[in-house]
Parts: structure tokens; C-alpha cells; sequence
């Protein structure tokens, strides 16, 4: 049977209405591109005409010579057509701004190659018409299709482009960090500017000085030249000086400001992040990468302004001194593009793979300082030393690789500029032979030469090395960008804050060990005033539950509740005031004993400091000290006994008064008399939420409650008596400690 279909005419209707609507904006947003675009093309002949025949008029013929007004043309066409797709279109795609090179350049290039071999002016030179333009078009055109047709992106070229596109974006952003800084800099370029002109005239004088010396002396001529040569020198010293004192400022205030921007997004990282990131990794970026960022980048923008000022400036005395033996010299620059665009692609690899390897090395080296206590009771130095010469050995290869590259690199270099020089000696004979230049005039040629080869390799070489120093920055501003996967932006702070702790069915795995729940289904109240104590066989979750209740990493499933709020709306700074955890090792920083206790917390006086100490059973032994609480304790604590500095810890997390301490398996290093009489203050403390973990099962007899943990989940709870009535695995947990303390 078939079934008729209702539809409701107003649901038809208002469907074709939407369909219309969407047709419509379809068909007005192509007809606004094809406006744009039919605008864009016929702003871009007209100018491009009006152009064209301008370059032809006799006004110019007389203001430049005639290469002149041809390649200044060329630039601005090509910035005008430029300007107007950028304005009219966007960014312009890759082949309409090959089609516009190939249009602005063709004709200069015709011009000087007709000139060059026929040595006359072709029909378009004298006075450009219609037909010239089209054929300049057509013959553009072709070649932007030729190009884009037999030279398509291979795969690796693609990614190529794609990671130069990621550098440039990154080098924009080192730029811009570099904002407070733009007065020093903007000096620095103002000097190096002139350094550079200044520079430029030295070689031009000296031909002059040699040319006055061999044909008719004349002193005024001969003086004028020394002085003119002296004052270049002198402004160009000076000038160099005064940029390189402004850039080294710049350079210096933007390391610092870089390294406290990284630190800061570094101490904000969860936990998690340092456990799985290596420590020397974020040493190596904070110290070596951030000074390699700002130090490669400024200096790099300082080498290549210099050089792109002094090169152009250098073509235009080339130009005027000999064009044909400028165009000659320039016909160096595809070569050693050719041969520096391969060096650069092996050179960055390799720096890359060397940057890693050293972190390595670094790694290695702060694993054995660190453990080195380890290393002597398990004798491995020999081990070690292996391992850390591997690393060097690793990075020492790798450097090898890349100075075999730089040799080959450097004979390829030297032997192009060396074949450019020998046909330079040989025409410019000729020329001198002929009368069509002086001898001064090839000297300074030839002085130009040698610095033009180096400018324009140079030019070349420092993208490579801008690419180079943003590989730098790139790993910086990973860590800079990194958002921390625990987040502390939560805002509660209650006046009154109970310190009631509920763990909620909670799931856990360490993010360096995925694979591995350390907390399974895991629930547990701790509520104020009273002593709870975790105990239970090794490595079963206790000290992951101090974590938790740290937030130093996040739970994959269930909740944290203080008070009946999550953790995680806590303010950060009110959290960790209110919860104080002492920890198995205990971390002292080097100072003095009152910084350590009062670390972290603004306005402490020196009688809470003392009270704390005294409740830690740490005044006395302090007290004894010939510098007191003003006594240095070393790096890490080192000049103090393990006791003393766990004693110190605990007096630093109860002189903040927390509503809530955690003392994780602290009586391992302390002896019994600090104990009992530790456990004494502590218990005198009223309304306090307490928390212990201990393998030392007699000290937590009186806690209210004890939980036995195992597997990650709450196994037994009870009070001591209940527990041993029990007779489960608490009792089995003292009967195989008193077995072994037998
Ligand atoms: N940062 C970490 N990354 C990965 N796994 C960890 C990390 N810390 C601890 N673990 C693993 O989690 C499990 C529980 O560790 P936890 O430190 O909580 O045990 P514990 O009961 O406190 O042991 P102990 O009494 O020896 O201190 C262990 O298997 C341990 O190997």
C-alpha cells in the first residue's frame, strides 16, 4: 500500500524562500568578486600603461641615464602592480606575482640585453607603443605558466615552504617582543645606516686617490680625496661603534625580559609537565635558547639591513664606474644563491640534531651532579662517564658532519668569487686597453667586487640563519604558549575555611605512565580535628593522594571536595596557604634558616618563625647555631644533618597556620625524641584537619582514623583497636614490621 505523503505547503514555501535567499547570496557574493576582480584588472593596466609610456618620455631620458630610468621603471611598476592586488585582491597568489615580476622586469631586461649585444636601443627603448606592452605581456604570461607548469611543488618542497612559512611567522613575533626596545634599535639603525654609506665611499676614493697619483697630479684634487676618504673613515667607525653599543643594549634587555617571561610560564606548568619533560631540556631552553633568540634574530636584522644598504648602494657605483662589468659580476648572484640554498638545507638539519644532542649531554651530566651520591655507593662512575662520553661523542660527530659541510661550502664559494675576479682582471684590461676606463677606476671596481660577492652571499646566507635562530625561538615559544593541563584560576576564599576533604570515587594515572591506574574507585573523608593516617605496603597510591590533594595533577575521573566545593575553585595562593604538605624528602633552598621557613609568605616576624620551630623541635638545635636563624644552609640544604632539615620543612609549613598539613612519611628521618615531642604540638593544635602517612606504625596508634591503602583503593578503616580486632591487612601490615624490626 502506498502511503501519502502530507506535506504542509507553508513548510514548501518557506524551504524554497531559504533556497532563494542562499541562491541569491551566492550569486551577489560572485558577482562582488568578479567586480572586485574586473576593477582590480583595470586599475592595474592603467597604471601599469601609464607607467609604461612615462618611462619613455624625454623628461627621464634627461634626469637618469638610460639603464637607470630602465631598472627604477621596472622597481616600480612591479611595486605599483604590486600595491594594487594587494589592495584590490589580498595577498596575491604565487603565480600572479610571478606573472607581475616577469611583466615589470622584461622590458629593462630586453633593453640591456639588446644594448649589451647589438649595443643600440631596440624600438620599445626609444618610445614604448601598444604593441611593445602586449608582447611584454604575452611573454610574461607564458613564463609564469611555464614556471608554474614544469616546476610543480614537489612533496618536501611543499613542507619546505610550509616550515619557512612557520619561521617567518615566528621571526614576526620575535620582532615584535622586541617592542620595548624599538627606541635602541631605531638608533642602531639610524647608525648602522650611516656606518654603511660611509663604508661604501672608502673603495671609491681610494680609486680616485690612485688614478689622481698616475695622470696629472694636482694637490688640491689629491687632498680633497685623502680628506674625504679620512671623514668616510672616521663616520664609519664611529658610526659602527655607536650601533653595535645601541644593539647589544637591545639585545641584553630583551634576553631578560624573554628568560622572566619563560620562568614565569614555566613555574606555572602542572606537575605532570616536569615529570615527563627532561630537566636539562628546560634548563637549555631557559638559558641557552633564550639568549640564542634575541642574540641571532637582532643581530641577524642588524647584518642583513647592512648588508641589502651596502649592496644596493655598491650596485649604483658599480653601475656608474662599469654596467657592463656590473652585469658580469651579477651574474655570480644565481650561483651562489644555488650553492647557499644547499648548504642552508644541511646546515639547519644538523644544527637541529646538534641543539637536541647537547640538551642530551646537558641531561646526562645534571642526572649524574644531582645523584652523585647514588653513583658513588653503587659504583658507576666508570658507567657513567661512558654514557656521558656517548652523548658527547653523539654531538661531537654530528659537528663534524656540519664543519665538513661548511669546508665544502667554503671552496665552492671561493671558487666562484675566484673565476668572477679572473674575468673581471681579463675585460677590465680590455676596457682599460680600449680607453673606456681608468685604472683607478677598475681598482675600485675590483675593491667593490670582492665586498659586492660578500654582501650578496651574505644576503643569501642570513635567511638560512634567520631560519637557523627562529628554530631557537620556535622551542621557546612552545613553552611559552604551553597552557598548563591543571588550571589555577579558580577565586574562592572564604573567610572561614573548615578544612573538611572528601575524595571522590577518584581515577588515576601518572601522565608519564598512562598505562598504569594508580587510583582505582578511590574514596575517603578527612574531616577536621582529626588525625587520619594512610598506611599500607609500598608504592600502593598513598603519597598520589598528597599529590591530588596538591593539585599538582588533575584526577581522570571523580573529585576533590574542600568545605563542599571542588579543589579546583579554590583560589591557588589561598589553597596552598591552607594546605600545607611536609614532604618524604624535604627541598630547602639555599639562604638562611629564617628564609626557608618564611619562604613564600610576605610579612612574617620572627617570633611566629620561632613558634613554628619550636613546634617542629627545630628552635633548639637552631639556637645552637653561631648565626642562629640568619645561619646559611648551602645549596639544597647540604650544610644541615637530614633530621634538621626536615624538622626546618615542618616548620615551614606550620608557621603558615594551615587548616589542613599533610606530613608524608616524615619520621624516617627523624629520631624519636623529635617525634614524640613533634606529635605532641601537632595533636595540641585544635580543629586542624591532619593528615600522615606512615610505615612506622606505632606512631599513628592514636590517629582517629587509619586507612589502610592497597591497589589504589581504601582496603581497610578503622581506629587502631578496631583494625587489630579486625585482624585483616592491617594486622598482617604490624605483624610482618615487628617480624622484621626483630
Ligand atoms: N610521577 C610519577 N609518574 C609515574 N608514576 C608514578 C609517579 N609517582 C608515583 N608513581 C607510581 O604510582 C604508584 C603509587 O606511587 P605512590 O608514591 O603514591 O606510592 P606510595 O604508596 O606513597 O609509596 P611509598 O610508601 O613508597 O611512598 C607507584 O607504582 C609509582 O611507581
Amino acid at each position: 500500500m502506498k502511503l501519502k505523503v502530507y506535506k504542509p505547503k507553508t513548510l514548501v514555501l518557506r524551504r524554497s524562500r531559504s533556497f532563494e535567499d542562499d541562491y541569491c547570496r551566492i550569486m551577489a557574493a560572485i558577482t562582488a568578486t568578479t567586480m572586485r576582480q574586473v576593477a582590480a584588472f583595470t586599475l592595474s593596466v592603467s597604471v601599469e600603461l601609464l607607467l609604461f609610456y612615462a618611462s619613455g618620455f624625454s623628461v627621464f631620458h634627461s634626469v637618469f641615464g638610460h639603464f637607470t630610468r630602465l631598472w627604477l621603471c621596472a622597481a616600480l611598476r612591479w611595486l605599483a602592480l604590486i600595491g594594487v592586488s594587494l589592495l584590490t585582491l589580498g595577498v596575491p597568489k604565487a603565480l600572479l606575482i610571478r606573472f607581475i615580476t616577469a611583466h615589470s622586469l622584461l622590458p629593462a631586461v630586453f633593453e640591456t640585453g639588446t644594448n649589451a649585444f647589438y649595443r643600440e636601443e631596440s624600438e620599445c627603448g626609444q618610445l614604448g607603443d601598444v604593441r611593445c606592452w602586449l608582447m611584454f605581456s604575452g611573454a610574461s604570461l607564458a613564463a609564469a605558466l611555464f614556471w608554474e607548469i614544469t616546476i610543480p611543488d614537489t612533496d618536501e618542497e611543499a613542507a619546505g615552504k610550509e616550515q619557512k612559512q612557520k619561521a617567518r611567522v615566528l621571526f614576526m613575533r620575535v620582532v615584535r617582543l622586541f617592542r620595548p626596545d624599538y627606541p635602541l634599535l631605531l638608533g642602531g639603525l639610524v647608525f648602522l645606516s650611516l656606518a654603511s654609506i660611509c663604508e661604501m665611499f672608502i673603495p671609491f676614493y681610494t680609486g680616485r686617490v690612485i688614478d689622481i697619483l698616475g695622470s696629472n697630479y694636482q694637490e688640491n684634487d689629491f687632498l680633497s680625496a685623502l680628506l674625504f676618504m679620512g671623514l668616510y673613515s672616521l663616520g664609519s667607525s664611529v658610526s659602527a661603534g655607536c650601533r653595535g653599543g645601541l644593539l647589544i643594549c637591545a639585545i641584553s634587555s630583551f634576553t631578560c625580559r624573554i628568560k622572566v617571561l619563560l620562568f614565569g610560564a614555566l613555574t606555572k606548568q602542572e606537575i605532570g609537565f616536569f615529570g615527563t619533560t627532561k630537566t636539562g631540556e628546560i634548563t637549555s631552553r631557559l638559558s641557552k635558547d633564550t639568549t640564542l633568540m634575541g642574540e641571532t634574530v637582532c643581530l641577524n636584522v642588524n647584518m642583513l639591513l647592512r648588508t641589502f644598504i651596502k649592496t644596493m648602494g655598491m650596485i649604483y657605483l658599480m653601475m656608474n664606474l662599469s654596467w657592463k662589468l656590473t652585469f658580469l659580476v651579477l651574474m655570480e648572484t644565481p650561483i651562489t644563491g644555488l650553492i647557499q640554498n644547499i648548504y642552508d638545507t644541511h646546515y639547519q638539519k644538523l644544527s637541529l640534531a646538534i641543539q637536541d644532542s647537547m640538551g642530551q649531554s646537558t641531561e646526562a651530566a645534571h642526572e649524574v651532579v644531582s645523584g652523585i651520591r647514588v653513583l658513588r655507593s653503587f659504583n658507576t662512575e666508570k658507567h657513567e662517564a661512558h654514557r656521558y662520553y656517548n652523548c658527547l661523542m653523539e654531538t661531537h660527530n654530528l659537528k663534524t658532519k656540519r664543519a665538513t659541510i661548511s669546508a665544502v661550502y667554503l671552496l665552492a664559494r671561493r671558487l666562484t668569487g675566484l673565476a668572477m675576479q679572473v674575468f673581471v682582471l681579463y675585460y677590465g684590461r680590455l676596457f682599460i686597453q680600449r680607453g673606456q676606463m681608468t685604472t683607478g677606476k677598475l681598482v675600485s671596481f675590483i675593491l667593490y667586487q670582492s665586498n659586492l660577492g660578500d654582501n650578496i652571499r651574505t644576503l643569501t646566507y642570513i635567511f638560512g640563519e634567520m631560519l637557523n635562530s627562529v628554530g631557537a625561538a620556535g622551542k621557546v615559544f612552545e613553552y611559552l604558549d604551553r597552557k598548563a593541563l591543571v588550571s589555577t584560576d579558580g577565586k574562592l576564599q572564604p573567610d572561614q575555611l573548615r578544612g573538611h576533604i572528601s575524595f571522590r570515587s577518584l581515577n588515576f594515572t601518572y601522565p608519564a605512565n598512562p598505562n598504569k591506574t594508580v587510583l582505582q574507585d578511590f574514596s575517603l573523608e578527612l574531616k577536621p580535628g582529626q588525625m587520619t593516617a594512610l598506611v599500607g605496603p609500598s608504592g600502593e597510591g598513598k603519597s598520589t593522594c598528597v599529590n591530588l590533594l596538591e593539585r599538582f595533577y588533575e584526577p581522570q575521573d571523580g573529585e576533590i571536595l574542600l568545605d563542599g566545593e571542588p579543589l579546583k575553585s579554590y583560589d591557588h595562593q589561598f589553597l596552598h596557604k591552607m594546605i600545607s604538605v611536609v614532604n618524604q624528602e624535604p627541598v630547602l633552598f639555599s639562604g638562611t634558616i629564617r628564609e626557608n621557613i618564611e619562604y613564600g609568605l610576605k610579612g612574617c616576624s620572627l617570633d611566629e618563625i620561632k613558634d613554628a620551630a619550636k613546634e617542629s623541635n627545630a628552635h633548639d638545635f637552631i639556637k645552637q647555631l653561631e648565626k642562629g636563624y640568619d645561619t646559611e644552609v648551602g645549596e639544597g640544604g647540604g650544610q644541615l644533618s637530614k633530621s634538621e632539615r626536615q624538622r626546618i620543612a615542618i616548620a615551614r609549613a606550620l608557621v603558615r597556620r594551615p587548616q589542613v598539613l599533610i606530613l608524608d612519611e616524615i619520621t624516617s628521618s627523624l629520631d624519636t625524641d623529635s617525634e614524640n615531642k613533634i606529635q605532641k604540638s601537632l595533636s595540641s593544635i585544635p580543629n586542624q584537619t591532619l593528615l600522615v602517612i606512615a610505615h612506622r606504625l606505632k606512631t599513628i596508634e592514636n590517629a582517629d582514623q587509619i586507612v589502610v591503602v592497597s591497589g589504589g583503593k581504601v582496603k581497610e578503616r578503622g581506629t587502631h583497636r578496631e583494625l587489630m580486632d579486625m585482624k585483616g591487612s592491617y594486622y598482617k601490615l604490624r605483624e610482618e614490621l615487628f617480624t622484621e624490626g626483630n
